[in-house]
């Protein structure tokens, strides 16, 4: 049974696909309201008011997943949730429209000062002349930020007969002349439009982006737009902007703090503003709310996810197709971990045959969970291995090969600790299951699942029967053994899968047998 804390205002309908899962309870609080339960939660859904802090992760031990019914992620702390293996996932496209029509019904409110107008006529009055505005054809917009709503807005906006020029660091030219607008520089931008809209995200980047600098460089009488994050235009900057009326109006669906409270732009009158309402249509919360919910149920069934912030994203059929190599690298990862269980700093993968066509990034990343995993105490899975790998001074790298031994496909592992390089080869046979067919040296065939018993030994006669006999006196059955040799009576290996685990005494007992050199218990799971 799975715990899904919703802590914000979220679609009823939005979270059906949840509420068909038997497997699934859903509590709807706030974070204070369930302060005592945090640690129970296995799943968090929000929007924008849960503040998703390190301090709140630290209490909800057991989260694997947050899912943000929206776009932006920066009321959660990606970094804080990474380092902890919790997966981001956010829902990118479900309120791109409302958040473009937004944008232009704020553009035509503040052109024809509708708000203006709208509370003087209620006030009784009646003064056509105040409100005289400009029209938007014939306009030259500038777009910052050409991502999924700068584009919308693009569309709408050559549809009323306006210029469109775009500052976007990572626009294709194809992608610009197919949707009509021109790429700029932003100075170029700044000094060329009559109204300016910012779309990007807020990052370190875009952050005051329209402050006193960038502000000085636009054109005088000005309007700009911002539906996208607080803080891409500097408040602060503008006030002597708009004092001088170099800054014709603003319009502000976004706050740096929300709510603002009492806001000094909230005393000029040419300054528009709604709270947060660019993704606040009932079409926007059930599509983003359906794509985070089935998301996040997927992920509790295992399957993949293809929205996350902080995991490589696959679709269903990518992934059907990595899954095998995916499970088999793991347990590479984890079998060398425990064989070289001496400080490493480099995992060098090999892929060969099929395995080297597919999404060979998130079959590493898999591969280093499985080699962390019994090296660090903390949750450790494909979402912060590379992470902690950096943390741990462990460099990682893909190579890719012709040499599949005679395997339809190879996966082939080195890693290199201090004076010592172990190198373990897998294949996928389809309808048998996982091989490891190249330990250390010797070319063997066993499974790697289970109870692992490797032997390294003087190849001798009666050895098998040594090791058997020891190990029947303790009760532990051997369920299968696969032998490999350099040479007829040189050096020799035994991997056997065993029943059940053995402590460090039997252990020591076998290691004491005339002729073996080394033991080591290899648990898989
Ligand atoms: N007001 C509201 O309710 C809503 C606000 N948003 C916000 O709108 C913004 C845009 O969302 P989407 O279009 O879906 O995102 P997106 O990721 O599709 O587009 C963002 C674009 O910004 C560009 N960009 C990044 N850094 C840049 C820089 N330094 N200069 C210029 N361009 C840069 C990227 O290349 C990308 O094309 C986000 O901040 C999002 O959080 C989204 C939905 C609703
Ligand atoms: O949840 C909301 O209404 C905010 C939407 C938003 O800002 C986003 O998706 O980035």
């Amino acid at each position: 049974m799975f715990r899904i804390l919703v802590s914000d205002a979220i679609s009823e309908e939005g979270l059906a696909p949840l509420r068909k899962s038997e497997q699934i309870e859903i509590v709807q609080k706030k974070v204070t309201e369930v302060e005592e339960q945090l640690h129970e939660f296995d799943a968090l859904l929000v929007r924008s008011a849960t503040k998703v802090t390190e301090e709140l992760l630290s209490k909800m031990p057991n989260l694997k997943i947050i899912g943000r019914a929206g776009v932006g992620v920066d009321n959660i702390d990606v970094e804080a949730a990474t380092k902890r293996g919790i997966v981001v996932i956010n829902a990118p496209n479900g309120n791109t429209i409302s958040a473009a029509e937004h944008t232009f019904a704020m553009m035509a409110a503040l052109v024809r000062h509708i708000p203006q107008a709208h509370v003087s006529v209620k006030s009784r009055e009646w003064n056509r002349s105040a409100f005289v505005g400009t029209e938007l054809q014939g306009k030259h917009l500038g777009i910052i930020g050409f991502g999924r709503i700068g584009s919308e807005v693009a569309k709408r906006a050559r549809a009323f007969g306006m210029t469109v020029h775009v500052y976007d660091p990572f626009l294709t030219k194809e992608r610009a002349e197919k949707l009509g607008v021109s790429i700029h520089t932003l100075d170029e931008v700044l000094a060329c439009s009559d109204i300016i809209t910012v779309h990007t995200p807020l990052t370190k980047e875009t952050k005051g982006l329209l402050g006193e600098k960038n502000l000085a460089k636009t054109k005088k009488g000005v309007y700009l737009i911002n539906c996208a994050r607080g803080g891409i235009i500097d408040e602060q900057a503008l006030i002597p902007f708009l004092q001088s009326g170099h800054v014709a109006g603003v319009a502000l669906d976004v706050f740096e703090q929300e709510p603002p409270g009492d806001h000094p732009l909230f005393a000029f009158d040419n300054v528009i503003v709604t709270p947060h309402l660019g993704a606040s249509t009932i079409e926007a919360q059930l599509n983003v709310a359906t794509q985070v919910a089935e998301e996040i149920l997927h992920f509790l069934e295992g399957k993949p996810v293809t929205s996350s912030i902080n995991l490589p994203t696959l679709s269903k059929d990518v992934y059907e197709k990595i899954q095998a190599f995916y499970n088999l690298a793991k347990k590479m990862g984890t079998i060398a971990s425990q064989y070289m269980n001496i400080p490493v700093q480099e995992l060098s993968v090999t892929y060969a045959g099929t395995v080297a066509d597919l999404e060979t990034t998130y079959i590493t990343r898999s591969l280093l969970a499985g080699f962390l995993r019994p090296r660090v105490a903390s949750t450790v899975n494909e979402v912060n291995a590379a992470m902690i790998a950096k943390e741990r001074g462990i460099t990682y790298g893909e190579k890719f090969s012709d040499e599949t031994y005679g395997y339809a496909n190879c996966i082939s592992l080195t890693v290199h600790g201090e004076n010592r390089t172990f190198t373990i080869k897998g294949s996928h046979i389809p309808n048998y299951g996982d091989r490891i067919v190249h330990f250390d040296g010797f070319t063997i065939d066993f499974a790697p699942d289970g109870h692992l018993l490797y032997i390294q030994h003087q190849d001798r006669p009666g050895m098998i029967g040594k090791v058997g006999n020891v190990l029947g006196e303790h009760q532990v059955n051997i369920a299968t053994m696969q032998v490999g040799r350099e040479q007829a009576g040189g050096k020799a290996i035994m991997m056997l899968s065993l029943d059940k685990p053995i402590d460090d005494a039997l252990l020591q007992k076998l290691a004491e047998i005339e002729d073996i050199e080394t033991v080591k218990r290899l648990e898989v799971s």
